[in-house]
């Protein structure tokens, strides 16, 4: 693999080109809903990106107050995800030594997997939290705590919860921890059902595929089987994902987990597929560098390998940073403008991803704890750079938007 990396991997960032020429790559939101609106102005793009973005964060306040009267009507027939407010909280569950510390230290303190063969076991809750675009919260449930028990004081541990992950060893027995499972996600959905509950079916790797596939069905149905047996025959929304610290699984696992408890999702996906089509990007992935957990992807398909390319990308951005210093942040929790940052031009990159060279990742810094990082497609070279930067600069200000509010 050749890296493109030239004099620009620091370059200032794009001049915008000049508003009255019409630009073929210039995002255009046309929307059913907003037809009319947008038909008068074809070219301004940072005023159809306000628009978009109250739009869409006008659907979401209806759609977050449908979802809560529904919640709060028909506990077991919840279908929205629980987005809230406020920083994404995690609490990790699971039975002795199937992975809960290992997965926290590999993805928010940047162990390498090896590190974690001789952990302590937890014997007390132990929260912790990464500050990275997004403050990461989460916190691990020693496996003998009776927080079912009436004077135990669950809503300090429940009531900010946005998910809980539970953690299930494949590689061990894990006929007690299903039952251990379905008396917590009961316990959860009856009395919490606004927590999303995820299960990491964890430690995939070194097993054959077919293992790892009847292992996933089987757990996914016992957990079904049982949950219908308590009266949630839709499965409580459970989700299940196969995990290992030792590969990208883990990764992707827990960007899913985080987004569906980020609000701006929508709003970061609509913007995104904009992005795609206006450009010919295959695959756009806006990534929190630091944790190499996504916020957000267009609608395409997601192959595997396209994200670990993407995510080991990330990797060498991060290396690159920890060599030349990080940039300072304007202020906390909100998107730093180009013109308004203290030192330093946003960074940017190319490589090449296959022979050809027709297939390349174009990587772009947001800010410093956001980068876009992308798969471009067939009919998208790099001599078209300029277009491409301009409408990520777009792509930029209206993620601003969407953050500041
Ligand atoms: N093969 C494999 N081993 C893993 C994986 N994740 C964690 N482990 C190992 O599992 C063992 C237990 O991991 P911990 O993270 O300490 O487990 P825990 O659930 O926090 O344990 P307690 O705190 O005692 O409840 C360690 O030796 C880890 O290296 C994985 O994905 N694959």
């Amino acid at each position: 693999m050749r890296t493109l990396f030239g004099e620009n991997i620091l370059s200032p960032s794009p001049r915008p080109a000049p508003p009255s020429k019409t630009n073929p790559f210039e995002l255009s939101f046309q929307s059913s809903v907003g037809a009319s609106s947008l038909s008068s102005s074809s070219t301004s793009s940072p005023r159809q990106n306000d628009w978009l973005t109250q739009h869409i964060q006008n659907q979401q306040r209806l759609s977050a107050e449908a979802a809560n009267n529904h919640s709060t009507s028909n506990v077991s027939s919840r279908k929205s995800h629980a987005r809230r407010k406020g920083n994404p909280k995690l609490l990790f569950m699971g039975m002795r030594r199937s992975g809960k510390s290992s997965i926290q230290k590999v993805i928010f303190e940047k162990f390498s997997p090896a590190e974690t063969l001789y952990l302590d076991p937890t014997t007390r809750i132990e929260p912790a939290t990464m500050e990275s675009f997004i403050k990461f919260e989460s916190a691990e449930l020693p496996y003998n705590l009776p927080f079912t028990a009436p004077d135990f004081d669950r809503d300090a541990i429940f009531a900010s919860t946005g998910a809980i992950i539970w953690v299930l060893d494949m590689q061990d027995e894990y006929y007690h921890s299903i039952t251990k499972l379905i008396e917590t996600a009961v316990f959860v959905l009856e009395n919490y059902p606004r927590i999303n509950f995820e299960v990491f079916i964890h430690k995939t790797d070194g097993l054959s595929e077919e293992y790892k596939y009847d292992t996933f069905r089987d757990v996914r149905q016992r957990v079904a089987d049982e949950l219908a047996d308590h009266g949630h025959a839709d499965g409580g929304g459970i989700a299940f994902y196969q995990t290992s610290i030792f590969d990208h699984s883990v990764y992707e696992a827990m960007s899913k987990v985080i987004q569906k408890l980020l609000p701006q999702l929508p709003a970061m996906e609509s913007l995104l597929n904009k992005l795609c089509s206006a450009c010919r990007i295959q695959k756009a992935y806006l990534f929190d560098t630091i944790s190499k957990i996504y916020l957000a992807t267009d609608a395409s398909p997601t192959f595997l390998k396209d994200y670990e390319v993407c995510s080991d990308y990330v990797d060498v951005i991060v290396d690159i940073k920890q060599i030349y210093g990080w940039q300072t942040r304007g202020q906390d929790g909100v998107l730093v403008t180009d013109s308004s940052r203290e030192s330093g031009a946003p960074g940017e990159s190319l490589i090449t991803y296959d022979k050809s060279g027709n297939t390349y990742i174009y990587a772009r810094e947001i800010n410093d704890y956001l980068s876009l990082i992308c798969v471009m497609g067939q009919g998208s070279t790099a001599d078209k750079r300029v277009l491409i930067d301009y409408n990520v600069s777009i792509l930029n200000d209206a993620l601003q938007q969407v953050f500041k509010l």
